[in-house]
C-alpha cells in the first residue's frame, strides 16, 4: 500500500510511517497527505489553503534547526517576509500566560514547561484555523528568560504556500494535528538532546548549570516520555539524527519544491488535492477515529 517514489534512500517503512536513514529506496505513505480541509476566507470566497507541516520531537532534538535548512535549501531564508513562499513558526509562541504565583515558580525552574497544559493550545489552533485560511496573523515572539511572550515583539506571517509549525507538543493536541498536511518528528537520542540543551539553555536562555539539570530531572524527562514521544506514532516521516540527516531533509525538501512548482504552475490546486496525488494508503488513525490523544 505504499508508493515507491525513487531507489536511492533506504527507508524504514512501518505500515503508517517512514523512518528515513541510509541510501536505498523511498517510499511515500498516504498519511502524509490525506487532511481535507476545506475554509473560506473573510469574505467568504474560497481560499487556496498552504501546505501545512507539522515538526515534532524531543527537546533540542533539532527541530528548529531542520525547520532552518529546509526554509535555506528552498531559498527562502533571506527573502522579504512578505515575499516567502515557506515560513515557520514556533509552537512555543503559545505558551500561555502564567498566574502570579506559577511565575514565580517558573524563576525557580519549578514550573513545568514540558505539560501539555502550559500551552494556550485554543490560541494555537485558532492561529492556524486562519492561516490555513489564506488571513495575515500576528504570532507572538516567546522570552525564555522573562518566561513570558515578549510584549514589545511579534511577527507578521504573511499568506504563505506551505507553512512549518515545530514544538515539542504539536501532534499532541487532537485538533491541531488533524490540521497537518504532513507530520514530521525529529528522532535524537536522549543523550545528544541533553548535551545540546544544557550549552543552549546557559547561553541563550540565561540559565545555570543546575538550574538546567534539575529541570531535566524533575520536568522535560518525564513529560517527554509521557507526552510527547507517544505521538511518534503520528508521524508520517520520521527524522533520525535531526539536521544530520542530510538525505531525509533532501528528500522532504524535494517533496515541497514539487508542491511548489505545481502550485504555481495550478493556481488552483489545494494542499489537499496536491496531498492526493501521493495517496493511496487507507485513513490514518485519527480519522478513522480510532485514536484521540496520543496516550
Ligand atoms: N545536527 C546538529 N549538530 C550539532 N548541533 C546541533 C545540531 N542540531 C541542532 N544543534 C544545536 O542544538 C541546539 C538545539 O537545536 P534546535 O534546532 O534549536 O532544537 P529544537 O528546536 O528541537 O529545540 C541548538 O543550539 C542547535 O544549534
Ligand atoms: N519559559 C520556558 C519555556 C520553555 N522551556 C523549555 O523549552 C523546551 C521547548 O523548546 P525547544 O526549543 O527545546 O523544543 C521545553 O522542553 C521547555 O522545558 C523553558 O525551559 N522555559
Amino acid at each position: 500500500m505504499f508508493r515507491t517514489i525513487s531507489q536511492r534512500t533506504r527507508v524504514f517503512a512501518s505500515r503508517n510511517c517512514l523512518v528515513l536513514g541510509a541510501p536505498y529506496k523511498f517510499i511515500f505513505s498516504s498519511r502524509m497527505a490525506e487532511k481535507s480541509v476545506d475554509f473560506t476566507n473573510s469574505n467568504n470566497i474560497e481560499s487556496k489553503t498552504p501546505f501545512l507541516i507539522g515538526v515534532a520531537g524531543g527537546t533540542a532534538s533539532g527541530k528548529s534547526t531542520v525547520c532552518q535548512r529546509i526554509m535555506e535549501k528552498l531559498g527562502q531564508q533571506h527573502k522579504e517576509q512578505t515575499e516567502r513562499r515557506v515560513v515557520c513558526i514556533s509552537q512555543d509562541s503559545f505558551y500561555r500566560t502564567l498566574a502570579p504565583s506559577e511565575r514565580l515558580r517558573a524563576e525557580r525552574g519549578q514550573f513545568n514547561f514540558d505539560h501539555p497544559d502550559a500551552f494556550d493550545d485554543k490560541k494555537l489552533l485558532s492561529v492556524l484555523r486562519d492561516i490555513l485560511a489564506g488571513k495575515k496573523v500576528e504570532v507572538p515572539e516567546y522570552d525564555y528568560i522573562t518566561n513570558s511572550i515578549n510584549p514589545h515583539r511579534s511577527h507578521t506571517i504573511y499568506p504563505a504556500d506551505v507553512v512549518l509549525i515545530e514544538g515539542i507538543l504539536v501532534f499532541y493536541f487532537p485538533e491541531v494535528r488533524e490540521l497537518f498536511h504532513m507530520k514530521l518528528f525529529v528522532d535524537t537520542d536522549s543523550d545528544t538532546r541533553l548535551a545540546r540543551r544544557v550549552p543552549r539553555d546557559i547561553m541563550e536562555r540565561g540559565r545555570d548549570l543546575e538550574q538546567v539539570l534539575n529541570q531535566y530531572m524533575n520536568f522535560v524527562k518525564p513529560a517527554f516520555e509521557e507526552f510527547c514521544l507517544p505521538t511518534k506514532k503520528f508521524a508520517d516521516v520520521i527524522i533520525p539524527r535531526g539536521a544530520d540527516n542530510l538525505v531525509a531533509i533532501d528528500l522532504i525538501v524535494q517533496h515541497i519544491s514539487e508542491y511548489l512548482k505545481r502550485s504555481l504552475v495550478d493556481k488552483s490546486l489545494t494542499a489537499h488535492e496536491y496531498a492526493g496525488l501521493s495517496s493511496s494508503v487507507p485513513s490514518s488513525p485519527q480519522r478513522s477515529g480510532k485514536s484521540g490523544r496520543p496516550h
